[in-house]
């Protein structure tokens, strides 16, 4: 749980908002029922059942994004429907929403669209509040903390990106690095656990590196790694991942592949590789080791298979793509 959570920073946000959410407005919706206002201790009780309901359907599916948009939806609507039963004792939730809209979607133009949305529709409709006084009160503080959730929610999803990316990014050849790669080989172990959609591993490694740097030096050795990095990608589909595994050794991630498609895929970037990856002493070749996950196996059993297909294309003479037994 912990390293999905490490590796999914929305997914804290959802699942921490949820807990909160619940737990906030749990005593509430008892409240409401002890003191006989039955109706709004039921729109509370629903409420939450939907709040728990939407966070467990982000965890099982793992699509955040959409998650935090229903929740965004669910968290104004909640707002709204408390301040139009409630009057102006229920516009204080109004501004939990406003902020949570912000950090709950990474999609800051929704988040601003549908928060002014629910403010223009509490402020005309104004049934809430007491004197014009408080909804233009409302109206201004409103804006103005949307105004500033939005800086702070964009800012610090660019530093977010930023830092997330200097943690995760080889900086020569613009693959993840390891560390990233073990986290994600870990959480597809676990999706494939989950959900059984195919995974499979490509793992790389550059036919006789150490001979072109003794013989040309370390920069046209990293030129080579740089295009061979961008040849990869060229050939995989953009929901591959592809991390450098160490040195010259490279590692690709195909989610919702089998073995075979794998397969297919790191042949076709061996022949890439053979047609255009070259050095000043001429072609630079690529030997491939394939393995599809199986039920039940770990992800050092998988890797260890992939490894060994590696070893037997190196073995068989380099330049060739093994698929593992
Ligand atoms: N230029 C460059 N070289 C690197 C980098 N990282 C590792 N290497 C070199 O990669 C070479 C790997 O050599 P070996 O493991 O012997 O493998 P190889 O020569 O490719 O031989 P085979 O894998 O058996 O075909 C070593 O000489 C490392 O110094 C790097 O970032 N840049």
């Amino acid at each position: 749980m912990l390293k999905r959570l490490q590796a999914d920073f929305q997914l804290t946000i959802v699942l921490l908002f949820g807990f909160f959410s619940s737990a906030l407005i749990t005593p509430f919706a008892v409240y409401r029922f002890l003191t006989g206002n039955t109706v709004v201790g039921v729109l509370d009780t629903v409420l939450v059942a939907i709040i728990a309901g939407v966070v467990a359907y982000g965890w099982k599916s793992g699509r955040t994004e959409r998650t935090g948009r229903f929740l965004v939806i669910i968290s104004g609507l909640g707002a709204m429907m408390s301040s139009e039963l409630l009057g102006v004792v229920g516009v204080f939730w109004m501004y939990v929403a406003i902020v949570a809209n912000f950090f709950l979607t990474t999609n800051l133009r929704f988040a601003a669209a549908f928060t002014l949305l629910i403010i223009a529709l509490l402020a005309v409709t104004g049934h809430s509040f007491d004197t014009l006084a408080q909804m233009w009160s409302f109206l201004a503080t409103s804006l103005l903390l949307s105004l500033l959730s939005y800086i702070i929610a964009d800012q610090y999803a660019s530093q977010h990106a930023r830092l997330k990316h200097l943690a995760t990014v080889d900086p020569l050849t613009g693959a993840f690095n390891r560390r990233n790669m073990e986290l994600e080989l870990d959480l597809a172990v676990e999706e494939f656990a989950r959900t059984r959609a195919p995974m499979a591993v490509v793992l790389m490694d550059i036919d006789h590196f150490k001979r072109i740097n003794d013989r040309h030096g370390h920069d046209t050795g990293d030129g080579v790694l740089c295009r061979f990095a961008r040849l990869v990608r060229d050939h995989s589909r953009h929901i591959d991942r592809f991390y450098r595994y160490g040195g010259e050794e490279f590692l690709m991630l195909l989610k919702g592949a089998g073995a075979h498609e794998a397969a297919e895929l790191a042949e076709k970037v061996r022949r890439a590789c053979e047609r255009e990856l070259r050095d000043p002493a001429g072609a630079v070749t690529v030997s491939l080791g394939v393995a599809g996950l199986r039920p039940g196996e770990s992800c050092q059993q998988w890797l260890a298979r992939a490894d060994a297909a590696l070893y037997r294309a190196k073995h068989d003479g380099r330049n060739r793509m093994v698929l593992a037994d």
